[in-house]
């Protein structure tokens, strides 16, 4: 490969793990997860991640999310090695390059769709006049025009999950990193939020990195990799 083509393929990475390993320990209890995991994840890509129960898919997620600390080796989002940065630092980057939605929707129980679609945005400093026209946009776009004023409490599984999406795209997000994003909705539901995640990051241009216990839908992304017995694996569109 020549010097501007890997030059090229560097910039393109959004998140990379070298080496990356993660042993739980409490006391005497010691829990090793994974180790030496390799993975580049590049700009726009789709890749799902799917495995047993317990083979260590979520802690994989909050590593990439910077959310707990490798055990051993690095992972960097946009370039920036997380060990090398203060909680600040990790929790600034975190909210500018990095979206999440999780199999419960955590969106803010007394704050409207709208409100909590705009509150990514305010954290990072943009202030409500330019924040609102966003995240209505987004909202618009997930069809939850007319809900905008409704509390989590007043929205169906699907139009909460809907608004999770939104709230995780509108800082426009190099990577959106989803934990089971589908998994408390309905066959239908669950099908139809993630093809809005998938249209999503094509509009937007965000890789998405999802983890699912659903191989149907994890066929859908651009790759699938199995975390199986503390290793990750390619899995071929045959499997
Ligand atoms: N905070 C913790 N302390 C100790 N062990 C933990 C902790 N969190 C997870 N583990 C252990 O690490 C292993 C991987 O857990 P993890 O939640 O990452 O698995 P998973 O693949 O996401 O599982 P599932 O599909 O059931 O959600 C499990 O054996 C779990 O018991």
């Amino acid at each position: 490969m020549n010097d501007s083509l890997a030059k090229t393929d560097e910039a393109n990475v959004v998140i990379r793990c070298r080496n990356l390993g993660k042993t739980y320990r409490e006391g005497d209890l010691v829990t090793p997860v994974f180790e030496n995991l390799q993975l580049d994840v590049m700009k726009g890509e789709t890749v799902a991640i799917v495995g047993a129960s317990g083979a260590g898919k979520s802690t994989l997620l909050h590593l990439l999310g910077g959310l707990d600390s490798a055990s051993s080796g690095e992972v960097s989002v946009a370039g920036q090695a997380m060990s090398s940065l203060s909680d600040a630092q990790r929790g600034l980057l975190r909210n500018r390059a990095l979206g999440f939605v999780y199999q419960f929707h955590h969106l803010l129980p007394e704050f409207t769709a709208l409100e909590n679609v705009m509150m990514p945005l305010l954290i990072v400093g943009e202030s409500v006049a330019k924040a609102r026209p966003k995240a209505q946009a987004l909202l618009d776009r997930v069809g939850l025009t007319h809900r905008l004023g409704h509390k989590p409490g007043e929205l169906s599984g699907g139009e909460r999950q809907r608004a999770a999406v939104a709230r995780a795209l509108v800082t426009r997000p190099a990577c959106v990193l989803g934990d089971e994003p589908t998994g408390n909705l309905d066959e239908k539901t669950a099908s139809n939020v993630f093809e809005l995640m998938i249209e999503l990051n094509r509009e937007i241009g965000t890789a998405l990195v999802l983890v699912t216990h659903d191989r149907r839908l994890a066929r859908r992304l651009d790759r699938t990799l199995e975390l199986t017995q503390g290793r990750l694996h390619p899995l071929s569109t045959l499997d």
